[in-house]
C-alpha cells in the first residue's frame, strides 16, 4: 500500500488513463496500478464512474442475464445505466454510491451498486435480467464469474453494516471507490474485513472424513471448517478444529488453496489436506457443532462428485449424499483427494 499524496501530485506523476493506454506494463500490472489509483484518488474514481460498467444488486441479490440458459453477471455500461434509471424514474446520482470492484480485460473499471430502493421488476425488464439470491446464483453461474459476484455483494454488505464508528458512534464516511470508511471524529479508518477460516479434508489414506451441520440442506456433507481464534496460526486452528469437532489428532498438513466466502459474513477460507493415523480413526462428533461426521470411501466420493446440482428427493425418501458444488473450495479439496486416490489405485 502506498502513502497518500495530493491529487495535484498524482496528476504530475501519473495520468489518470485507462490501463490499456500504458505501454510500459503488462496488461495485468497495468490494471492493478489503475485500480490502485482509483482507490486512492476520489476524482479519478469519479471519472471512471462515467465510463465504467456496473453490476446491480437488489437487496444483495445480483442481476444475472441468460443467453440460451447460460447465466452471466449482467454488467451494464454507464450510459445504459443512466438511460435505464431515467426510464424508471430513478435518481442518477445513486451511481456515486457504487463500490469499485475491479477492472475488466478492456481496462474498464467495474463497480457494484445496490438498487434495492428502486422498482425491482421494472429494472429486471429494462435490463433484460433477473435478480437472483446469491446462493442460487452460484448454481447458475460458471466458475470463473462467481468470485466477482460474491465480491460485489460482500463490499455492498460491508458498507451497509459499517456506517458508524465503533469507538465514537459517529457516522463513518466512505471514499469514492468504497475501499475504506473514515470516522472524522476519531480519525479511525475502517477497511472491509474478512474472518479467517480453516477448511480441511482429513484422510486416513483410503477414506476421507466429511461432516454436516444441522442447518445444511438434506444429504449435504462438507470438509470440516472453523473460524481461527485470535492469535492462532492456520496450522494451530486446523489441528484444534479437527480435535474439537471430531476428536481426531492431525498428523500431517498440506496447503491446497484459498477463497473468499461471502456466507454468513465475509470469510477468508484457507484450505488444507490433512492425514490422521490409519489406526486412530474412531470419530467422536461434537454434537453442538455437527449433526454428523463419518468416513467416506473413494467410490462414494466419486459418485457424489458427479452430481452437478443438489439432488431432488421425493417426499419420504432418504436424503441422497452430495458434496458442495464446484465454486466452493471444499469441492476443490474433494476433487484433489479423489485424483490422488485414483493415481494410487492405478
Ligand atoms: N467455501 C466452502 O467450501 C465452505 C465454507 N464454509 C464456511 O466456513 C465458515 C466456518 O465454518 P463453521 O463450521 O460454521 O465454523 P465453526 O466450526 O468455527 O463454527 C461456527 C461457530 O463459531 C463461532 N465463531 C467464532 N468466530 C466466529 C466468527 N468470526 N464469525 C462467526 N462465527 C464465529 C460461532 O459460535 P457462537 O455463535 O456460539 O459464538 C459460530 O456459530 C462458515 O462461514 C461456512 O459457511 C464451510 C464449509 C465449506
Ligand atoms: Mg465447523
Amino acid at each position: 500500500m502506498r502513502g497518500r499524496c495530493s491529487w495535484v501530485t498524482w496528476k504530475l506523476l501519473h495520468s489518470i488513463k485507462p490501463p490499456e493506454l500504458s505501454r510500459s506494463c503488462s496488461g495485468y500490472v497495468s490494471r492493478v496500478r489503475y485500480l490502485m489509483r482509483l482507490k486512492e484518488d476520489d476524482e479519478a474514481c469519479r471519472e471512471a464512474l462515467k465510463s465504467g460498467s456496473f453490476l446491480l444488486y437488489n437487496n444483495l441479490a445480483p442481476l444475472l442475464k441468460s443467453n440460451n440458459n447460460i447465466y452471466k453477471p449482467a454488467f451494464l455500461k454507464a450510459s445504459d445505466l443512466e438511460t435505464i434509471l431515467k426510464k424508471i424514474g430513478g435518481d442518477k446520482h445513486i451511481v456515486s454510491e457504487s463500490v469499485l470492484l475491479g477492472c475488466n480485460e478492456n481496462g474498464e473499471a467495474q463497480f457494484s451498486l445496490d438498487v434495492g430502493d428502486l422498482d425491482r421488476s421494472a429494472l429486471e425488464q429494462q435490463c433484460e435480467g433477473v435478480f437472483v439470491d446469491l446462493r442460487k446464483a452460484f448454481f447458475m453461474l460458471s466458475g470463473p464469474e462467481a468470485p466477482i459476484v460474491t465480491k460485489g455483494q460482500a463490499l455492498i454488505r460491508w458498507h451497509q453494516t459499517n456506517g458508524f464508528c465503533s469507538a465514537t458512534g459517529q457516522p463513518t464516511v466512505r471514499n469514492q471507490s468504497g475501499s475504506h470508511r473514515i470516522c472524522h471524529s476519531s480519525g479511525i479508518t475502517y477497511y472491509p474485513k474478512m474472518s479467517p477460516v480453516v477448511i480441511v479434508l482429513v484422510s486416513d489414506g483410503s477414506r476421507c472424513l466429511l461432516g454436516r451441520q444441522a442447518t445444511f440442506p438434506p444429504g449435504l456433507y462438507s470438509a470440516l471448517a472453523g473460524f481461527c481464534d485470535m492469535g492462532e496460526s492456520v496450522e494451530e486452528a486446523l489441528r484444534r478444529e479437527v480435535a474439537e469437532e471430531v476428536g481426531l489428532e492431525v498428523e500431517t498438513l498440506r496447503f491446497s488453496g484459498s477463497q473468499h466466502w461471502p456466507f454468513p459474513q465475509s470469510s477468508f477460507m484457507v484450505a488444507c489436506h490433512a492425514t490422521v493415523n490409519p489406526n486412530k480413526t474412531q470419530v467422536s462428533v461434537d454434537k453442538a457443532e455437527l449433526e454428523d461426521a463419518h468416513w467416506f470411501t473413494f467410490e462414494e466420493m466419486t459418485e457424489a462428485l458427479q452430481l452437478k446440482k443438489p439432488p431432488r428427493i421425493s417426499k419420504g425418501e432418504p436424503p441422497m449424499f452430495w458434496v458442495p458444488p464446484s465454486f466452493a473450495i471444499a469441492n476443490q479439496l474433494i476433487q484433489e483427494w479423489a485424483s490422488q486416490q485414483q493415481l494410487t489405485r492405478n
